[in-house]
């Protein structure tokens, strides 16, 4: 957010004090080099009037753990921080990050009782971010260029939409094979794994996952604060995927100042139509089994 100028204020709140108010501190020492953005730690009290809050409380994955496996413990403390963020920033938004991200934005939506459009996972923002940059790299061109859709969980269902997959205006396969380097199924396997796998990795690595989630979380509110309607793969509980009613899931949805404005449903083959359809109906059953 300071890096890019996405906020004017930032207010960070932790149950652990002393950290938000390094963590403040630390990114406050880039603000010369960034943006006059002001950046401090706060309590609840603090939020008030913020366009925007994004919930990233809570237990992250250990090597080799799902997201769905944080579930109970990341359930407790929604049940704890929403009231009190509720109370203190009635008209904002809420961005959820915390994991399972799309079960979580199915119990913000149901705890704070906002319209769903006013409570967005950050969904696969992310997957789609890393679909991008892996195809790109296989191309030889910038993921600005490249288009293309993760759908469904952020998770292990996840969807990769292949399909409808384009550099430029160009289909993918089409411009691998122009460039000399297929597509071919070891390559879109390879990419699979890559995405799918990434969160894995990238903790057995370093513990956690930060910068991609990071700039994720700046893209949503840019759109927000810029009333952009930017379409981007986010989390909102809507009232039908793939005939499974009122799931939380991502598909691209239109992002502006109101949250989250409108859903394109993009054109699927049968493979990825039915990827979808279990990844919804596995979303579903997880939020049943929590009561949302
Ligand atoms: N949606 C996505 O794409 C991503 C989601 N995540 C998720 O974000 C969450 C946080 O991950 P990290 O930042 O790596 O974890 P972390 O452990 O570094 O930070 C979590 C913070 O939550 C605070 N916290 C816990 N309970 C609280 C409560 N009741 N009230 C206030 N603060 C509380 C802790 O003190 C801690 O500072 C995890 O669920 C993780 O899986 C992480 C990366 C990407
Ligand atoms: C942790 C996580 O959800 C991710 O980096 O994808």
């Amino acid at each position: 957010l300071v890096l890019r100028g996405a906020a004017s204020e930032v207010v960070l709140v932790d149950v652990n004090e002393a950290l938000a108010e390094a963590q403040a501190q630390d990114i406050r020492h880039a603000t010369p080099f960034a943006y006059a953005v002001t950046v401090r730690a706060g309590s609840y009290a603090d939020l008030a009037d913020a366009a925007v809050v994004i919930l990233a409380a809570g237990a992250n994955q250990k090597p080799g753990e799902t997201r769905l496996e944080l579930l109970g413990r990341n359930a407790e403390v929604f049940a704890a921080i929403i009231p009190p963020v509720l109370k203190a920033a009635p008209d904002a938004i809420l961005l959820v990050a915390t994991n399972p991200v799309d079960v979580m934005t199915q119990i913000a939506t149901g705890l704070s009782g906002l319209p769903p459009e006013r409570v967005i996972g950050s969904g696969t923002i992310l997957d789609t971010a890393r679909f991008r940059g892996l195809i790109a790299n296989h191309l030889g061109i910038s993921a600005k260029s490249t288009h293309g859709y993760v759908l469904g969980e952020h998770g292990d269902s996840e969807v990769l939409c292949w399909s409808s997959a384009i550099a430029g205006t160009v289909r993918v396969e089409d411009l691998a094979r122009q460039v000399g380097k297929p597509l071919d199924d070891a390559a879109k396997a390879d990419i699979d794994e890559k995405v799918r796998r990434a969160a894995y990795h990238i903790i057995a690595g370093k513990g956690a996952t930060w910068y991609g989630i990071g700039g994720g979380l700046m893209r949503i509110c840019q759109a927000i604060g810029g009333d952009e309607r930017a379409m981007l793969t986010v989390s909102v509980v809507s009232d039908s995927i793939e005939s499974v009613p009122q799931v939380a899931a991502s598909l691209p949805r239109i992002v502006g100042r109101a949250g989250v404005l409108g859903t394109i449903m993009p054109d699927l083959d049968r493979d990825e139509r039915d990827g979808l359809r279990r990844s919804v109906e596995l979303l579903k059953q997880a939020a049943t089994d929590v009561g949302f």
